[in-house]
């Protein structure tokens, strides 16, 4: 059976209603395909505090969780991902990329011009139809 991994996204915008966008990098797992920042819950972490150690992680910042946007469970070839999105803000630093290739900010409506991550096109198509 598939294992299902739980991963925890952040939607950040900034003072312009652009979106922080990330790309994995090729040598990681779905390589070189948009996502938003984050990452898996571990055990016994409240998914809050999994985004909040994620970003610190991979963006070198610090963040407010707000309140939850969406949740999708999509099957990928090897494993199935329940993917919950929260809208956060930067509240302090600013995002710089380590692990990921790329950091773009993306006005709503050109989110769909990127190649995202299969179980991110709900989120997406869900931002870019929320203003
Ligand atoms: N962070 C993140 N991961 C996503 C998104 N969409 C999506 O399919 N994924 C997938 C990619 C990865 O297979 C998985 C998250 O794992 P990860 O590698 O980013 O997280 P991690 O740092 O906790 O993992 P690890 O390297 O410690 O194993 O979820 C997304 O929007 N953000």
């Amino acid at each position: 059976m598939k294992q299902t991994v739980k991963v925890v996204a952040a939607i950040i915008e900034n003072e312009n209603q652009e979106i922080l966008c990330v790309l994995r990098s090729p040598s990681m797992l779905i390589p070189n395909m948009w996502e938003f920042p984050g990452g898996k819950v571990e055990d016994g972490e409240d998914i809050y505090s999994a985004l909040i150690r994620e970003i610190k992680e991979e963006l070198d910042c610090n963040i407010a969780t707000q309140e939850i946007f969406n949740e999708h469970t999509h099957e990928y070839e090897a494993f199935i991902i329940n993917l919950i999105t929260i809208k956060s803000k930067i509240t302090k630093g600013s995002p710089k990329v380590s692990e990921h290739s790329n950091l773009i900010w993306s006005k709503r409506e050109s989110l769909s011009l990127l190649k995202w991550a299969p179980a991110d096109i709900p989120a997406v198509e869900l931002l870019m139809n929320e203003k």
